[in-house]
């Protein structure tokens, strides 16, 4: 009898390919950004990711994807997805995460003369009151879930999504605190109000193909590897701060 028969994973095609494919928004600082003009990516999970091939031993190639066809996209376009991405047990039915790497929660971002008037839901959730959101990922559920007095905008592009609030075509966005922080840093127009108590609990993993526990496990021990190793708080203080 030969050697034991080890089961097929994307990890062995990865390998053989020299080449991991990782898709990524691109839309979402500090975690994944893709310049529109130059098609430049950058973020802590562009970063990462190319630690990633970096130990695997193989090229990165970012591959574009949408937060409506996150789930999708694995095993079609690419082997993982990364930048940003929240655990969600929706998602969970349909791909498998890594362990989480940040853990976060939605809080608002407003013009800063705004901050003390959306304070909690119940100031949010009034008539005239405009809240915006990106399409496809866990801010729109958020805001289904919780906003009935409140009008929702929804605004397809999420790189141009705080200028709306800035130039005053929306009144807030609910969104991940890490976000906020960034966003607030970058538009001094703009407030994160309590970042450190968001509404919610969520934690950011990468999404893999469901199923492929050997892909799975090696990115896993990468990840670990990363983060105490002095890796990923590298990149996160460069961009978390
Ligand atoms: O869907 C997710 O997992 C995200 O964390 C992405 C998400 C969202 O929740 O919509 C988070 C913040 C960005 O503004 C855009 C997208």
């Amino acid at each position: 009898a030969g050697p034991a028969k080890q089961p097929r994973s994307e990890l062995d095609r990865v390998l053989a390919r020299g080449e991991v494919k990782v898709c990524s928004t691109g839309d979402y600082r500090p975690f994944t950004y893709r310049d529109p003009a130059t098609g430049q990516w950058s973020g802590i999970d562009i970063d990462m990711a190319g630690d990633l091939a970096q130990r695997l031993g193989v090229r990165l190639k970012l591959v574009p994807t949408t937060w409506k066809t996150l789930v999708d996209d694995l095993g079609r376009t690419c082997d993982l997805s990364m930048g940003g991405i929240s655990i969600t047990l929706d998602r969970a039915k349909r791909a498998f995460y890594t362990e989480p790497y940040v853990r976060d929660g939605k809080t608002p971002i407003t013009r800063c003369e705004n901050a003390e008037r959306f304070q909690t839901l119940e100031q949010i959730d009034q008539p005239g009151v405009r809240a915006i959101v990106n399409p496809g990922g866990t801010n729109e559920q958020f805001a289904d879930a919780n906003l009935k007095q409140a009008t929702i905008v929804r605004h397809p592009d999420n790189n141009t999504i705080f200028t709306e609030i800035i130039e005053g075509r929306a009144d807030l966005m609910i969104t991940d605190a890490v976000e906020t922080r960034w966003q607030a840093k970058e538009h001094p127009e703009l407030c994160s109000v309590h970042p450190d108590q968001p509404f919610t609990f969520a934690e950011k993993a990468y999404l893999l193909p469901r199923g492929d526990v050997v892909f799975q496990e090696w990115v896993d021990q990468w990840l670990n590897l990363a983060r105490h190793d002095g890796t990923y708080d590298r990149f996160a203080a460069a961009w978390i701060g």
